[in-house]
């Protein structure tokens, strides 16, 4: 006897086994994979918060975040890991200094030994991977930016970009960088004399001034272009960054981006807007007459034209690329800046010494040049207590595949978070003074400074290290020499400290800053 099903009861036990497949996907996300795991870390001695269904530990964060951004500091305090991660700082003193903890779903492994950081970030390419991000931070900077991309794509990115970067080059950048600061500080001095009642001491938002100062150095150096023209990008990235920060406080659901909420629109608009003005810039340069520049947006184009696929990149690249290094060539400055100001305003007798220095090696009133820089050792030495205490809160990387690590067996997917704040403050590793401001530490050399030689990690280490480190150093001294050469700075009473993490450690209430004139004020 012919048995003949009707197509509908087919179709029916195609959804219900959809349906079926779908719950066992989910029951295995969401339940099976974290007990597992969970149980494979304890066997280990490993432990941490328990995993809640979907959520993990995303409300306990929220909430410990939420309470202790309440609290100011005492400004002569570098203890501010606890106030940055209240939960990491939380968790350690139950669970140890190695724990597992939940990103929704996402396993997470917070590992504070320099030893396994050193492996981690040195080790082959493809072991380690960059750890997934959510995909509204993807629009900051794009998927094929040097940031993001992995394997053989990143090995060709950043064969094209090294020479853009190379210190040779960033020497020549020198003259823009001086004249960016000559900028500001005309600008400065145009607003003091229009208000006549404030003739001696400026009074500026530190914070401020050096994101504007920077977005112009990155904007006119790499790019070509100034602030006026590259301000679109930087207030796009800065409202981009803000949707960011609103979307963080809630659960990634997979799928979720696409859904049209108002927060996503918003991202999508904002993404366009990004594109577009990227895109004007590169447009502009593409139809200028002359030859391209040898700077980065130059060097970038004339890959376009290359005949070897390893030396090529494409248009869609190269947007990703610009988005990756305003954004990179701007915030992290910008803090290094604000840092090592409001710790010189705090220790009158280190900026003095600087002073001291500039003045022997640049002169009272000469403009630093690409020869000054290698001898001001004093301020390479502030700068580098100033990337340990206030530099990248934290590191992080993901397992491509089980791996072994030290002694630990590490799953496939899992996430490790090098807390680089406490990794930099830890007294084992920089001695009982690791939380007071101590240049000196550095006197031999950044892998003398502590008992592990790779301790200092603001820049990371190994092949994904940062690839912007000298023209951030550079920049940053130009700008210091120009200012401790005209002004004695000092934090003015309105100064609230209160480093949080927004993506970098920024100042929560900015840097209000009295600048007292040396002399005449030129
Ligand atoms: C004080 C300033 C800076 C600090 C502390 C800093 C820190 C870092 C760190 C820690 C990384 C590694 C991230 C990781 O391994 O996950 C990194 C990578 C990177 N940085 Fe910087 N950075 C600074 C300035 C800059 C500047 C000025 C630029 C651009 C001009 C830049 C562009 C980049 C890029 C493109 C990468 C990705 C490199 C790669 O994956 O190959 N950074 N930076």
């Amino acid at each position: 006897m012919e048995l003949i099903v009707p197509i509908t009861h087919i179709l029916a036990v195609l959804v219900l086994l959809l349906i079926v497949l779908r719950i066992s996907d989910a029951f295995t996300i969401l339940v099976w994979q974290p007990l597992i795991l969970t149980r494979r870390f304890k066997k280990q001695g490993i432990s941490g918060p328990r995993y809640r269904i979907l959520y993990g530990n995303i409300d306990e964060i929220k909430k410990m975040k939420r309470e202790s951004q309440l609290s100011i500091l005492d400004p002569s305090s570098n203890d501010v890991f606890p106030r940055i991660f209240p939960h990491y700082q939380q968790w350690m003193s139950i669970y140890g200094e190695t724990f597992l903890y939940w990103n929704g779903t996402e396993p997470r492994i917070c590992i504070s030994d320099p030893e396994l950081a050193k492996q981690v970030l040195s080790s082959k390419l493809d072991f380690f991977v960059k750890s997934k991000i959510r995909p509204e931070f993807l629009h900051l900077v794009g998927m094929k930016g040097l940031i993001f991309v992995e394997g053989v794509d990143w090995v060709r990115h950043r064969r094209i970009l090294n020479p853009a970067l190379s210190i040779d080059r960033i020497k020549v950048m020198t003259k823009v960088m001086v004249d960016c600061t000559l900028r500001m500080l005309d600008e400065w001095r145009n607003q003091r004399s229009d208000d006549k009642t404030e003739q001696l001491v400026l009074k500026k938002e530190m914070n401020r001034e050096f994101s504007r100062l920077t977005a112009d150095i990155i904007a006119t150096a790499a790019f070509g272009s100034s602030y006026a023209e590259g301000i679109h990008v930087f207030r796009t990235q800065e409202e981009l960054k803000q949707c960011c920060a609103i979307s963080l406080t809630n659960i990634f659901i997979p799928g979720t981006q696409y859904l049209p909420t108002p927060l996503n629109f918003r991202i999508w608009m904002l993404d366009r807007k990004l594109k577009n003005s990227v895109k004007k810039i590169v447009v502009s340069r593409l139809q200028s007459e002359s030859d391209y520049e040898d700077d980065l947006l130059g060097i970038m184009l004339k890959s376009c034209k290359s005949e070897e696929n390893e030396r090529k990149l494409d248009i869609e690249e190269i947007i990703d690329e610009c988005r990756t290094f305003f954004l990179g060539g701007n915030d992290s400055v910008t803090n290094l800046l604000t840092w090592s100001t409001m710790l010189l305003s705090l220790h009158q007798d280190w900026q003095e010494k600087l002073r001291e220095e500039i003045f022997k090696e640049c002169g009272k009133e000469k403009t630093p040049d690409s020869d000054t820089f290698s001898k001001l050792k004093l301020m390479n030495m502030v700068f580098m207590e100033s990337l340990r205490l206030y530099g990248p809160p934290f590191l992080s990387r993901e397992a491509s595949k089980d791996l072994k690590l030290g002694n630990l067996e590490i799953p496939k997917g899992t996430t490790i978070i090098f807390p680089l704040l406490k990794m930099h403050s830890d007294k084992a590793i920089w001695g009982e003074d690791a939380d007071k401001f101590n240049p000196m530490r550095f006197k031999n050399g950044v892998s003398r400074a502590a008992k592990h030689p790779n301790a200092l990690l603001a820049f990371s280490t190994g092949p994904r290290a940062c690839i912007g480190q000298n023209f951030a150093m550079i920049e940053a001294k130009t700008v210091l020499t120009m200012i401790l050469q005209r002004f004695r700075l000092s934090l003015s009473a309105k100064y609230k400290h209160a480093p949080v993490d927004h993506l970098t450690v920024q100042p929560q209430y900015g840097l209000p800053v009295m600048l007292h004139p040396l002399g005449e004020f030129k």
